[in-house]
């Protein structure tokens, strides 16, 4: 630094004050600093700025130390600074050219890498089309040869052997032995080809049919050497490398030069070549050329073959139907049936039944159509076709009497059957068959039903029998319109049937026809006397008087309704009336009501079938048949149809069997819902209290003694309130018996049994009608239950559970322990310690517990159907040989 005070300031150089700490004012000069000191003194220091790296700055090895510098370093010239300069710039943009260079090559690179990968897949997508195009070309090849072949088959007996007479492109054609060493293109044009060249080959239209550039490739690839047809190779092959030697897998490289060599010869293999195991390093083109038509004509001759089998078929299912069944509806086999419901998750065997559902799922899945039928679908038809007008022949009218009890029903019926001319020929009407038909003077025939009464034609009416065509209504010109009159007349405006009033007992000397006529008026019957246009008959039942009138009244009316029936055709009516016959087996009456029913018949009766071994009329005679409203009796059904049946003349026994069976599974179903149906009917009639439906609840009462029954009637039909009303049908004493159960069915009425039991036949018939009997041994009980059931709110509950019966067969007189009955159960099981009553002659007389059961002195806890018992009484002695135990257990229903 000292030495700089010597220096010349004035060089033109910038002085700069420093900003030291210690000092102030220091300047700045381009090259020289002025340096101030505290006692006044300055000097001025020269240093060299050094910039570091730039061009415009000394470049001074010492610019590190400004002091030491400034003493021996001198300025850089002009030219010494414009050459470091331009030392520097050329320095910079070698290293800026460098740099651009090397991100060139990167880029370069990667444009290099992305153009490999894009070549790769543009090849790729080439090779893939190629294949494509050639697998088209070579099916439609394929397709031509096999029609050239089949066309050759058909126009040419083949002479040499049959794998040579047609050659199949790319098969193993047959070649001669050949040297190994003869090279492969002089092999290729020897006779490696079929033995019949009139057959065409295939490779022409593959050829054909590929895409030029595949083409012009051959074509080059042909004749010439291996390098031509290595190159071409790869790019027929999927998956193959590029062009580039370097992409060619080795195993294609292994096989290049044979390929090469045989590249005339492409799609095609000698025994030589196969013999060289050639395949075993590479598979060659022709190998999965071969391989694939291989496959191509099995899948054609299965498709062909499932062609010749595919017939649609309906297949009618039924609500179940065997596997083997199914099997043979759609003509499949069971083992396919079996696998196609193994992959629906069904496991069946042949024998075992499937549902509907299953079945159409397989039938659809098989391709067939289904049809779905119901089992009840077996009596469709049976009615026949509907009559032409022109077909139709008037036919006699059907009559039914009913009337009030002893108003003179059946002694009419009587009276008018002597009425019938043809009475003198064999003793008149004799039979008893449910009906008889009487001829008229006039030659008019008129049939009457023997079975008087609204409750008859009701329950025929029920059973879908609608045969009455007119309705005698007998009122007693002593007696007036009684209940039954009115219930008579309702039951024929139910049934839509015209009403002929016959006044009856007119020879009685306090007779009043005219005022049975004013009190018809009262149930809307007018009578034609009174300007209405109902007729009116006085008669005399038991003085014949007024039956020819009544008659001709009768045809009157059948001239009005028109009653026409067409007599050629299979018979149909329905039965009125069967029994068992020891003699003549089951014997069923039937009324024609359409067609002829002749002797030979298949008949379809009810639930019941038969061939007519006989048909007898009302006056005992074999008939050969009965034409249309003819009663006759029929023997030969295989059992009994019940009253009201329609029966029915079926083609064949088969069919009459089919439906029989069929209505009498259905029957047994009917008769297993039976208590249910019970139960259900009680239900119904709640519900249709709670709904305001049913206005009335009807009762049938039944007691052990009259003063119980009173007792209960007067209980019951005080119970009834301002909406519901209660109807007593009936207040008796005794057991409940069939005809019990048929009124109270007929009016919807409950029984209430006090004290007494039902007939085994009126439980059997309250079971199958659907009737309900209710036991009881206290009033208040039976009160109880009717005013909750008229006011519709719950349901009475069973409040015991019958167990069984055991039947008195002995009395024993055991000392100390008093008496013991020799018991045999005939129904249900009797248990120990249950609740017993004690029944003679259907009425109960003692109720209690039982204290003793033994089987043969020992105790047991319960003894079933058909065992013998020994039991006693708590506390109860008066038991009798014949008396019913019946034994029930106590229990809960919850309301
Ligand atoms: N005087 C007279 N009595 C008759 C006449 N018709 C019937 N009777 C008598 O009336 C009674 C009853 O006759 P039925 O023919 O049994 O009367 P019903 O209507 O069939 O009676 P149920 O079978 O009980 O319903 C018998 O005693 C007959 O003799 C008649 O025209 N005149």
């Amino acid at each position: 630094m000292s030495e700089g005070k010597d220096q010349d300031q004035g060089k033109g150089r910038l002085s700069l004050r420093p900003a030291g700490r210690s000092e102030v004012g220091r300047t700045v000069d381009a090259g020289s600093v002025r340096q101030s000191f505290s006692h006044g003194r300055s000097k001025v220091v020269q240093v060299e700025v050094r910039k570091k790296r730039g061009p415009g700055t000394p470049g001074s090895p010492g610019g590190r130390g400004a002091g030491g510098r400034a003493g021996g370093g001198r300025t850089l010239t002009a030219a010494e600074l414009a050459m470091r300069q331009r030392v520097l710039a050329e320095q910079t943009q070698a290293a800026a050219e460098a740099e651009r260079r090397e991100a060139e090559r990167r880029e370069q690179e990667k444009i290099q890498i992305l153009s490999a990968a894009e070549e790769a897949r543009r090849r790729e997508e080439d090779e893939k089309r190629t294949a494509e195009a050639e697998a088209q070309a070579k099916a439609a090849a394929e397709e031509a040869e096999r029609r050239a072949r089949i066309d050759s088959i058909k126009q040419i007996e083949p002479k040499g052997p049959v794998v040579s007479a047609v050659p199949i492109p790319g098969e193993v054609t047959l070649a001669p032995p050949v040297d190994r060493l003869k090279p492969l293109a002089e092999r290729a044009i020897m006779p490696a080809r079929p033995l019949k060249p009139a057959a065409p080959r295939p490779q022409p239209a593959a050829d054909a049919a590929e895409p030029p550039a595949a083409q012009t490739l051959r074509l080059r690839g042909r004749g010439a050497d291996g390098e031509e047809e290595t190159r071409r190779a790869p790019s027929r092959r999927p998956g193959g490398g590029g062009g580039g030697a370097g992409n060619v897998p080795a195993n294609r490289k292994s096989a290049s030069p044979r390929k090469g060599d045989a590249g005339r010869r492409a799609g095609r293999i000698d025994v030589q070549a196969a013999i060289e195991g050639d395949d075993d390093k590479t598979r060659s083109l022709a190998s999965v050329r071969r391989q694939r038509e291989r496959e191509r004509r099995q899948a054609e001759l299965e498709r062909l073959r499932a062609d010749q089998v595919r017939v649609v078929r309906d297949v009618i299912l039924p609500e179940t139907i065997t596997v083997q069944e199914l099997a043979n509806r759609m003509a499949a086999r069971q083992g396919e049936v079996i696998k196609a419901l193994m992959k629906n998750g069904v496991m069946a065997t042949v024998t075992q039944s499937i549902d509907a559902d299953t079945a159409e799922l397989i039938v659809e899945e098989f391709g067939h159509r289904v049809r779905r039928v119901s089992e009840s679908d077996v009596e469709l038809g049976i009615e026949g076709v509907e009559d032409q007008p022109e077909e139709l022949m008037p036919r006699p009218p059907v009559v039914t009497v009913m009337g009030h009890v002893d108003h003179g029903k059946t002694s009419l019926l009587d009276a008018l059957r002597t009425t019938d001319v043809a009475a003198g020929e064999a003793g008149g009407i004799t039979q008893h068959i449910g009906a008889y038909q009487v001829t008229l003077k006039s030659g008019a025939k008129i049939t009457f039903l023997d079975t008087p009464g609204h409750e008859a034609f009701t329950a025929m009416r029920a059973r879908g029998a609608s045969i009455t065509d007119v309705v005698v209504l007998v009122v007693a010109a002593d007696d007036g319109v009684m209940p039954q009159t009115i219930e008579a007349i309702k039951h024929a405006k139910a049934a839509n049937a015209p009403i002929i009033v016959a006044i009856n007992k007119i020879d009685k000397p306090g007779a009043n026809p005219d005022r049975v006529r004013q009190e018809l008026l009262h149930h809307e019957i007018v009578v034609e006397s009174m300007s209405g246009d109902v007729q009116d008959i006085e008669v005399s039942a038991t003085k014949r008087l007024g039956l020819e009138q009544l008659e001709e009244a009768i045809l009157l009316q059948a001239e009005i309704l028109d009653l026409k029936a067409n007599p050629d055709r299979s018979a149909e009516g329905a039965v009125i009336e069967s029994r068992l016959d020891r003699g003549r087996g089951s014997v069923a009456s039937v009324l024609v009501q359409k067609g002829t029913l002749h002797k030979g018949d298949i008949v379809v009766a009810g639930s019941e079938w038969g061939r007519v071994r006989a048909l007898i009329d009302d006056r005992g005679r074999q008939v050969a048949d009965a034409t249309p409203s003819m009663p006759v009796e029929i023997l030969g059904l295989t059992g009994v149809p019940s009253a009201g049946a329609p029966f029915v003349v079926v083609e064949n026994e088969t069919r009459a069997r089919e439906i029989c069976e069929f209505r009498q599974r259905k029957l047994k179903e009917h008769q297993v819902a039976g208590q249910v149906a019970a139960r259900g009917t009680l239900d119904q009639m709640l519900a249709r209290i709670q709904a305001g439906q049913q206005k009335e609840v009807a009762v049938l009462i039944k007691a052990d003694v009259q003063g119980s029954a009173e007792a209960i009637q007067s209980t019951v039909l005080k119970l009834a309130h301002e909406e519901v009303a209660v109807r007593v049908l009936n207040a008796t004493v005794g057991q409940i018996t069939e005809s019990d159960v048929q009124f109270a069915k007929a009016s919807d009425a409950l029984i209430i049994a006090f004290n007494v039991r039902a007939t085994a036949q009126a439980r059997i018939l309250a079971q199958r009608e659907g009737v309900e009997i209710r036991y009881y041994s206290i009033i208040y009980q039976v009160a109880d239950d009717v005013e909750q059931l008229v006011r519709g709110k719950i349901a009475p509950k069973h409040r015991e559970k019958f167990l069984g019966y055991a039947e008195i067969r002995q009395v024993f007189d055991i000392t100390k322990v008093g008496k013991v009955a020799g018991c045999y159960i005939t129904e249900g099981v009797v248990k120990r310690g249950c609740g017993v009553r004690l029944l003679r002659d259907g009425v109960v007389i003692h109720e209690g517990d039982l204290s003793q059961l033994k089987r043969f002195k020992d105790d047991v806890k319960e003894v079933a159907k058909g065992y013998e018992c020994g039991l006693s009484f708590a506390g109860y002695n008066d038991l009798r040989e014949g008396d019913v135990v019946e034994c029930f257990e106590s229990e809960l229903v919850p309301a």
